[in-house]
């Protein structure tokens, strides 16, 4: 399918662009946005994991919005005390200081998480402008803080590798007191594919394998640990598996296939 691209849609695209590189760690600002896809800190050049051309020359575009999004990553009033130490945990390992007192990157990154992933879509995606507007991520979609999805992920890039700290909202109930099998689903879906996203590039599910080993209860804080099995061509091959928050009780373990994509592709439907 051809697709067309007016205005309105450049400023979807350069924001998909710029959720992209966000989910790379790398905090995109207005009108900065080509120079820092590039860099990591002013201190040194970033070695990127994949081919960043698609972006790059979307990135010329001016940035139209002036809005600072809220980062859902962050602690809130409805983390538990699981949630928060784990959070600590891995958010200590992001930041490391050298013995003359200079800050450095450490071996994590935490991920902002918005509530949007693109403002707007036209090609194939036949929905009204104010059905647009509306569009939520799923994940991010329940308002009340802690009723549904919290959660924050953490990427390491040399050991290419993901976890995510996940707290089960009531909202989130399947079996009486657990959490639903298809929001644990949702949650492999979003951590995998984020995690195929920050190794490949541009990628959709192709194809995920769940085993449900035991239930989780409402209302707990897991771990999803994400790593890479195998990359040939355009396939990512990552597997899943979700633990208690010391990691000896497994509840779920899943694969999934992304295959690489052009933006084309989700914008022409
Ligand atoms: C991940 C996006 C991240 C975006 C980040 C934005 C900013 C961050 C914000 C927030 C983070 C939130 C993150 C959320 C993440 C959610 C992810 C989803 O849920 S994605 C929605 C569900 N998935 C679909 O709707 C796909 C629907 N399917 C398709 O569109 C196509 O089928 C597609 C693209 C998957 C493949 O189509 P083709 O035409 O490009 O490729 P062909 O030719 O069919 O296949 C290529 C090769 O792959 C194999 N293949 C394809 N599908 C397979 C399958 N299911 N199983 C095994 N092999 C398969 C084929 O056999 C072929 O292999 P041979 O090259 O011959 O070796």
């Amino acid at each position: 399918m051809k697709v067309i691209l007016p205005a309105k849609t450049r400023g979807g695209v350069q924001q998909m662009a710029r959720g992209l590189c966000q989910i790379m760690g790398r905090e995109i600002s207005k009108g900065n946005f080509n120079t820092n896809i590039r860099q990591m800190t002013p201190r040194g050049t970033l070695q990127l994991p994949w081919s960043i051309n698609s972006v790059r020359t979307m990135a010329v575009l001016p940035w139209p919005f002036s809005f600072q999004p809220r980062d859902f990553s962050l602690p809130n009033s409805s983390w538990g005390s699981d949630m928060r130490r784990l959070y600590e945990h891995y958010n200590s390992q992001c930041e490391v200081e050298t013995d003359d007192g200079e800050k450095k990157w450490g071996v994590w990154r935490r991920l902002p998480s918005y509530n949007r992933s693109l403002k707007y879509a036209t090609g194939g995606v036949y929905l009204s402008k104010i059905i647009q507007s509306k569009a939520r991520l799923f994940t991010r979609n329940i308002r009340a803080q802690g009723a549904g999805f919290e959660y924050v992920v953490f990427v390491n890039k040399q050991e290419q590798k993901c976890v995510c700290v996940f707290q089960a909202g009531h909202l989130l109930e399947g079996p009486p007191g657990h959490v639903h099998g298809g929001a644990i689903a949702t949650m492999i879906d979003t951590v995998t594919g984020t995690h195929a996203t920050y190794l490949s590039g541009p990628v959709m599910t192709a194809n995920l394998n769940i085993n449900y080993r035991s239930p989780i209860s409402l209302g707990s804080t897991v771990l999803l640990t994400c790593s890479l099995d195998k990359k040939e061509g355009r396939k990512t091959f990552v597997s899943c598996q979700v633990t208690n928050t010391d990691s000896s009780k497994l509840h779920t373990e899943a694969t999934g296939l992304f295959l690489s994509i052009t933006m084309g592709h989700l914008l022409g439907g």
